[in-house]
């Protein structure tokens, strides 16, 4: 075991759970090692990160070099610490007895600040796609595409890759080649009209745009769908308001919030934005970040934890729900 040189942040593990936040498919460059340590790559630094009860830990792995001081910034910004999560969950407890069910087991899932390029290529990447699968499609696509970055533990590290590099013309076909389906595709063509546009610079400036308006940009990009947007507007462009609806939170929405869509055959986008307009009278501006948290509830890879939370609430019987806590009909499928 290498000594670690941890550095320090104060945050109790009630207001992060790397777990939740670093494995529940937000972003996919972090893979879990033992003891709730997390590697994976932030802009250009390769990160370790641990906690305990108090304390958020990291430590650069590489050789990329930044002032200390800068660095936790970075890290601060990129786990959004300044909302405080044990208050907005005591908020959105109090607006909905579902979310009362699954706070405590589900404590700490914060919304990441993400990079747009980041997040639109992986999330293009993300379409009738599981956590690992993107991971590995991600990871593909950084080690082909990106820059060198370090090698830790035999693992080589990539940064993520440049629009520019995703727009060259033979990208679709590599891609292809390498297991991306139809997605190759997607990728080399939403590249060429981001650069079109004025590339990262123009992705970026989205996120000064109203809500609406950021998801109607986005949606005109190839491969990008009403859901993929949401996740978008929500991940990196700061729309805390924006909620992505697929099957998933269309049957949690169904079996818990709106009963009446239970027999509607396919999300239409009357129904897309029935859903996401009901989660945010519900939880107000928030209302993403709130749904994260049902949304990570609901993972396959959690299971343990929502089975844990339904027993409570047999065994304390404090709350009636009108649905099952966990669908289970769409668990097998789902990342
Ligand atoms: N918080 C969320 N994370 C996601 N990952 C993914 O693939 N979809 C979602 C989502 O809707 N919310």
């Amino acid at each position: 075991m290498p000594t670690r040189n941890w550095s320090k942040i104060a945050c109790p593990a009630v207001e992060l759970s790397l777990h939740k936040t670093l494995g529940s498919g937000q972003s996919f460059r972090w893979e879990t090692l033992e003891n709730n340590e997390w590697r994976g790559v932030l802009e250009r630094f390769v990160i370790l990160f641990s906690q305990t009860d108090t304390h958020l830990l990291f430590e650069v792995l590489n050789e990329h070099k930044c002032a200390p001081a800068k660095l936790e910034k970075k890290i601060q910004n990129y786990f959004q610490m300044e909302y405080n999560m044990q208050d907005l969950y005591r908020q959105w407890s109090l607006q909905d007895p579902n979310f009362a069910v699954i706070e405590k087991q589900f404590a700490g899932v914060r919304m990441l600040s993400q990079d747009p390029v980041e997040n639109l290529f992986c999330f293009i990447c993300s379409s009738n796609n599981n956590i690992k699968r993107i991971s590995q499609m991600v990871d593909k696509m950084c080690c082909k595409y990106g820059d060198f970055i370090g090698r830790v533990d035999g693992k080589d590290y990539y940064s993520f890759p440049s629009i520019e590099s995703l727009a060259e013309d033979d990208v679709e076909e590599n891609l292809r080649q390498l297991g991306f389906g139809y997605r190759a595709k997607y990728v080399n063509q939403a590249a060429k009209m981001v650069l079109n546009k004025g590339g990262s610079k123009w992705l970026k400036s989205l996120r000064n745009l109203p809500y609406r308006k950021t998801h109607d940009e986005l949606m005109k990009l190839p491969g990008v769908g009403a859901k993929v947007a949401d996740c978008i507007c929500l991940m990196s462009m700061g729309h805390t308001c924006a909620v992505p609806v697929d099957t998933h939170v269309f049957q949690i929405a169904a079996a818990r919030y709106l009963p009446h869509i239970k027999g509607v055959k396919s999300l239409t986008s009357k129904v897309y934005w029935l859903i996401g307009d009901h989660f945010r009278n519900l939880f107000g501006d928030l209302a993403g970040w709130a749904h994260s948290v049902l949304f990570c509830a609901d993972l396959k890879e959690f299971e343990g934890e929502a089975k844990q939370a339904a027993c409570a609430l047999k065994r304390t019987a404090e709350v009636q729900m009108p649905g099952p806590l966990v669908p289970h009909s769409h668990k097998k499928k789902r990342r």
